[in-house]
């Protein structure tokens, strides 16, 4: 399964958003992309996933123009979980995730014990069995999150695009999904915020400034003091672990001391 993006730009609203990236994906790796607010990390996603037409340059889905494939066909490649998806139907947990099954249901084949395995082993998956039954709208933006998840596993497609998976979540999950997510046999893209989970997790990471992708590698290499200062503007320190990984340090910006007068009035 081969996903490729060949120079591709977008624009939006009389503005270029997306400037000539190129990524091309490798079968089973777990690639992040990072960069700050608004540097075009959810249009990338979004453009390799086929929901939106790049103005210049192609996606390929295993050698095709993903424009071409049917959206079944890209279903069941393909799964995206979208930063704000939601959904406004009356519908259980357990038949959230059974739309995951969307792609290969039709006439000659007709929901299956099979589907009901796969649906089952999803939640269970996102620790989320115990809720199947509960109504969307009750449950916690968590356990939401936990549900969109389990909902691109049950698509059983062999490449996982997730825009901020780890939203919501408290540290606990946030690590066992990507845990989760790493251990599939699935070529997953994450856009993540935590530049430790990045380093922690990814074979790569792609980084991304003002709609261009400014570097790719793995995490060692790119995580630098200099590239997060250039992109991000903050001073972090960078500890290289003996195992080749890499640990992120920030520093806090030293606050202006307060003038002692002001601390004596707080006191009286
Ligand atoms: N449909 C649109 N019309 C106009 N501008 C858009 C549109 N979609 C995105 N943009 C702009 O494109 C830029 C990139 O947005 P995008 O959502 O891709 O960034 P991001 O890196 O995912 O940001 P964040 O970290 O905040 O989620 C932003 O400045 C955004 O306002």
């Amino acid at each position: 399964m081969t996903l490729s993006a060949r120079e591709i730009s977008w624009s939006a609203g009389g503005t270029d958003i997306l400037k000539e990236v190129s990524l091309t994906l490798e079968t089973g790796e777990f690639l992040g992309i990072i960069g700050p607010n608004g540097s075009g990390k959810t249009s990338l996603m979004s453009l390799i996933a086929g929901i939106r037409k790049p103005r210049k340059g192609e996606v390929f889905l295993d050698g095709s123009p993903i424009a071409a494939l049917g959206r079944r066909a890209v279903a069941q490649r393909l799964a995206l979980v979208e930063q704000q998806a939601e959904t406004g139907e009356r519908i259980t947990a357990r038949q959230a995730v059974e739309l995951g099954r969307t792609p290969y249901l039709g006439p000659l084949s007709p929901w299956s014990p099979q589907d009901d395995a796969i649906v089952d082993a999803a939640l269970r998956n996102v620790d989320m069995g115990h809720l199947a039954d509960r109504l969307w709208h009750t449950l916690s933006g968590g356990e939401r999150q936990r549900l969109h998840i389990a909902r691109a596993l049950a698509q059983e497609s062999k490449i996982l695009l997730l825009d901020e998976p780890t939203n919501h979540l408290d540290i606990g999950h946030q690590i066992s999904l990507l845990d989760l997510v790493r251990r599939q046999d699935r070529t997953v893209v994450a856009a993540l915020h935590d530049l430790n989970h990045a380093a922690m997790f990814c074979d790569r990471i792609a980084v991304m400034q003002g709609g261009r992708l400014v570097a790719l590698g793995r995490p060692q290499e790119v995580l630098t003091v200099e590239r997060i200062r250039a992109v991000f503007g903050i001073e972090v320190e960078v500890e290289q672990e003996f195992d080749g990984s890499c640990f992120i340090r920030y520093r806090a910006r030293r606050r202006q001391p307060r003038p002692f007068s002001a601390i004596a009035a707080v006191g009286a």
